[in-house]
């Protein structure tokens, strides 16, 4: 019954909750480590196109540096666009369930998945999360996947996935030009995009366990959409701290295909998600990484004597064989990935 989904259970009224999702006391979001709310350094994304363009750079790679995420406003992705975008995902989650359902795969690979928790073939404990997980790139071969309801899904994601697309692209040539690697279109055009719209349903013990468990994110970069609840943590000189919404900005962080990208330069900071007694919570991620088959390997530039290289080839489709062949936590995978000399 819980692979219905944490919406499916609230629906049916919930006062406790249940055993399946009540993590082990050292895992739970107890609010001792928690050390309050935290603004991420600002990146203002007009100021990358003009004569400020090196500072706005230096900026990047320290907010990189020091956090491995920033929020950035002025981005150019209309009010418009994201409203439409967030409302027509709330829509999707208020559908009834059997509509929802048609969506449910545990295929990893499926095109669109409609799911719940972290990965709910393998969660011993489950998390307050239900998603629907869209493939983007290339549309054409993946809109007619989409689900069809609510009728106007299809044309939303449509227009926010081909915008947010267009801003990786700017944003990636700027991240790796604060690095000095210029000139690698190459490496960002074409590639993965999955959108994930995650749905963190009011909890009515909200101490107990998490919307997602620790883990970094396994794509080059990630453009995250936070509707007003604050819920989302990052770990930060050794505690969590909870990221503060910014209306209409988008929390950019590093994944791990860049942390390899970039010899260890940047980390994919790990981060989890806190839920609340009072209100629902929407996100979307936006994750973009090279092609599944494709391996990511540290750039050339960035190795030398005084710099060895630090992690071997990877790719996606091997993400996707660690995840489904193990309880996946915290950074395993790019763990898994590192040389074993460091
Ligand atoms: O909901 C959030 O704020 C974060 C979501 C997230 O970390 C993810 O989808 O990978
Ligand atoms: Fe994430």
């Amino acid at each position: 019954m819980y692979q219905k989904g944490v919406k499916h259970l609230c629906d049916n009224g919930l006062t406790q909750v249940p055993n399946k999702y009540i993590l082990p006391e050292p895992d739970r979001p107890h609010s001792l480590v928690v050390d309050g709310c935290i603004d991420l350094p600002v990146i203002d994304f007009a100021q990358l196109q003009g004569a400020n363009r090196p500072r706005v750079l230096e900026s990047i790679a320290r907010a990189c540096q020091e956090f491995g995420f920033f929020q950035l406003i002025n981005h150019s992705i209309g009010d418009e666009t994201i409203g439409k975008m967030i409302d027509v995902s709330t829509r999707f989650f208020e559908l009834p369930f059997e509509e929802r359902q048609r969506y449910m795969s545990s295929d990893l690979h499926a095109p669109v998945r409609y799911g719940t928790s972290f990965n709910q073939n393998n969660d011993q404990v489950f998390c307050w999360r239900d998603f629907l997980k869209l493939s983007c790139q290339p549309m054409q071969d993946f809109a007619s996947f989409w689900p069809s309801s609510p009728l106007d899904l299809r044309e939303a994601v449509g227009v926010y996935s081909t915008k947010t697309r267009q801003l990786y692209e700017t944003m990636m040539e700027a991240i790796l030009e604060s690095l000095g690697v210029m000139n690698n279109s190459a490496i960002y055009e074409g590639g993965n995009q999955l959108m994930m719209v995650n749905w963190y349903p009011a909890c009515p013990q909200p101490q107990l366990t998490l919307g997602l468990p620790p883990h970094s994110d396994y794509s080059l970069l990630t453009l995250l959409l936070q509707d007003q609840v604050a819920g989302l943590q990052i770990q930060h000189n050794g505690k969590w701290v909870t990221v503060k919404p910014v209306p209409n900005s988008f929390v950019v962080n590093i994944g791990d295909q860049f942390e390899i990208l970039s010899n260890g330069r940047y980390k994919s900071v790990v981060h989890r998600v806190a839920v609340n007694s009072e209100r629902s919570r929407l996100s979307v991620a936006s994750l973009h990484s090279l092609d599944i088959n494709q391996n990511v390997t540290p750039s050339a530039i960035l190795i030398d004597d005084s710099n060895p290289r630090l992690y071997r080839d990877t790719n996606f489709a091997d993400f996707l064989d660690y995840i489904s062949s193990s309880d996946f936590k915290c950074k395993r995978f790019l763990e898994s990935r590192k040389l074993h000399s460091i």
